[in-house]
Parts: C-alpha cells; structure tokens; sequence
C-alpha cells in the first residue's frame, strides 16, 4: 500500500508518521515551507504513544505509482489540494479524505469520481507548533475509512490491514462511512460551536455553569443530523452526553485551536453546513448561527490583518 499524504501538518504528519512506522511506504505531498523543515529537521511529533523523529520522502508535485492519497489539508484549501493531487488519482490512486465536515465528499466526487473516493474521518487531536512539531493531544488515536458503496473487500479493507490497530493508531475500514461521519460532525459540531463561542475548554464551560449549554448543542446536531437520515444511537449519545458534562475536561476543538492561533477557521464547511442543515430541517438554529457568524467576524477581521 503506497500511501502519499497531502499536507504534512497535524494529522497528516500523525497518521503519515504512524503508517511509516508500520512499514508503509509514505511519501508527503507539500509546498515549499512545509518541504524546507522537513528537509531540516525530518518529521517531528511528540505523543503519549511515543515520539517520531525521522526522516521523510516528501514532493512538491505528485505523479502516479500510489495506492491511496491521505488527504489531510483544511477545508478552505479544498481545491488547491484537488488539483495537486489529480495527477496520482489520474494514476490510479483512492482518495482518503480525513477532513472534519461532510460537503468535501460532494467536491470530490465531481472532480475524480465516487469509484475513487472514500468516506474518511479521524478521531484523534492534534496540532502542528509554530516551530514545525506536531503535537499529538490526548490519547484519541483512531483513523476510519471506507469506500462510499459499503464494499469490504476493497482497497479500504487492505488498507485497514496494513496499518492495523495498536496504540497511536487504530485504523478501521467500515461499511457505512456515511453514518459514522454524520456522527463525526454531530459530536465535533458540538465541541467546534461551543468552544468557539465561549472561547473555552469544555470543562471550563462546564465549571462556568454550562452543561446544559452544551447538552442542548448535543441534542440540536443529533436533531439535525436525524433529520438527514442519520439518526444517533443511544449509546452514541450517552458517551457524549458524559464527555459533555466532564468538569476536569480540557477537551477543545482544532476550530479553537485554529483562531487562538491567529489562524483561519473552516467556520463555513463546519459550522455554516450545520445551520444550512437545520434551517433545510426546520431546526431553529440560533446557537450555530451565533457560532457561525463569531467565527466569520474573525475570518474577516484575521484576512485584515486587524487581530491584536
Ligand atoms: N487537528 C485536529 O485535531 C483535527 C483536525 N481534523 C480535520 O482535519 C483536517 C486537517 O486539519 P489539520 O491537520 O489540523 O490541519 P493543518 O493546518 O495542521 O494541516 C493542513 C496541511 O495541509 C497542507 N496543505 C494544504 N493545501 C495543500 C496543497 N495544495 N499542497 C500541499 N499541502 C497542502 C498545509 O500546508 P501549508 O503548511 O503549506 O499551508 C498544512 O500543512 C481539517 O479539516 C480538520 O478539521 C479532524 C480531526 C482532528
Ligand atoms: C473533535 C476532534 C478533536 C475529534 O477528533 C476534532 O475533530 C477537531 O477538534 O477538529
């Protein structure tokens, strides 16, 4: 299994370094800056389940000879990564995306065709330092993947063999990514809207007497996402129902991240989708709106150089 990763920053120099380890051939598709530190220092990332310092096979431009292309870049860089990697899709390889959000699917469904394009998700936290290192956060640690038609006897199965499941990376091939990323951005939704708003941890935000600010966010995404078809489970919510209310929690999403950092939000793919959805449902949509518009008041402030 040839494994090119587009973007080298926290999850692709995570699950990059960790398919590397489990004897994958890895080769990173990045630009100029990303390709000048590895160079440099090789890949970096420290984590709970042990620390990765190596060298890597990196490209500015991908050709063909792959199985599968990681495709871990954020959402407003969408298009940029569809024409960088078109040349190795062209050649033959699957595309894994692993970006939070469900409409990247629909992107590149029209540009490579769904024969070519898995579902993906990752539930695993991480951020890339300012000086290059990635930061593996928690203990989460789980990749999963499938082909859109549910087959399991594909490239996603082979691939899950491959990477196997052990400690720093669990990788999981399913019949039905769909529902599984519907549950994704149900449990993210929650944590990317909350966080965002009060600028806080969830545990801070429980401490702060917010539980049931939280709780209710729950409930609206799962209300949402049932509404598309995707009910959750029980079980699904009681899970994060306990997360939610955790007062020692210093659970953020990387949409917290991301602005805390100076840096620009995926306020539109996450956020925006999930109040087109309620509104399509009929679900009021008050608290995402709110979520939504904080974090395109600060896109647009970011994008003016105005931040302090
Ligand atoms: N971080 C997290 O904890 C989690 C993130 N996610 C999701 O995963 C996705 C990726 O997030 P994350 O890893 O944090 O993002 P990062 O910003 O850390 O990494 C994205 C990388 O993609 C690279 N990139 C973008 N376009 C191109 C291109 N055309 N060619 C080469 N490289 C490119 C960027 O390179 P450059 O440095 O050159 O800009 C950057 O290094 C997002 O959708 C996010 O929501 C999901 C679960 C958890
Ligand atoms: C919620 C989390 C950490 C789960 O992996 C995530 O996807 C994010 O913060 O972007």
């Amino acid at each position: 299994m040839r494994m090119l990763v587009l973007g080298a920053g926290a999850l692709g120099g995570y699950f990059g370094g960790r398919a590397l380890e489990r004897g994958l051939p890895v080769t990173f598709l990045v630009r100029p800056g990303r390709a000048a530190v590895l160079a440099r220092d090789g890949l970096r990332v420290r984590s709970g389940f042990g620390d990765i310092d190596r060298p890597v096979d990196t490209t500015l431009a991908a050709g063909p000879g792959f199985d599968v292309v990681l495709l871990s870049c954020k959402a407003y860089d969408l298009d940029s990564a569809i024409a960088s990697i078109r040349p190795a899709v062209e050649g033959g390889a699957c595309v894994l995306p692993i970006l939070n959000g469900l409409s990247h699917i629909a992107t590149l469904n029209a540009a490579f065709g769904a024969e070519r394009v898995w579902g993906g998700l990752a539930k695993c936290a991480a951020t890339l330092t300012p000086e290059g290192v990635v930061q593996h956060l928690g203990d989460w640690h789980w990749l999963t993947f499938g082909e859109q038609d549910g087959r399991m006897d594909g490239r996603a199965a082979a691939l899950a063999a491959a990477l196997g499941q052990a400690p720093g990376l669990v990788a999981e091939a399913v019949p039905d990514i769909q529902r599984r990323m519907w549950q994704k951005l149900v449990h993210l939704g929650t944590v990317a809207a909350a966080s965002v708003l009060m600028r806080a941890s969830v545990g801070e935000i429980v401490r702060a007497g917010g539980t049931d600010f939280l709780l209710g966010l729950l409930e609206r995404n799962a209300a949402i996402a049932a509404a598309q078809g995707h009910p959750m489970t029980e079980a699904f919510l009681a899970n994060y129902r306990k997360l939610f209310a955790d007062p020692a929690s210093a659970y953020t999403a990387s949409m917290l991240r991301d602005l805390e950092a100076g840096g620009r939000t995926e306020a539109d793919h996450i956020l925006g989708f999930l109040c087109a959805a309620a509104r399509q449902a009929g679900l009021p949509a008050e608290v995402h709106d709110l979520a939504h518009l904080h974090a395109r008041a600060y896109d647009q402030r970011r994008a003016a150089g105005r931040l302090p």
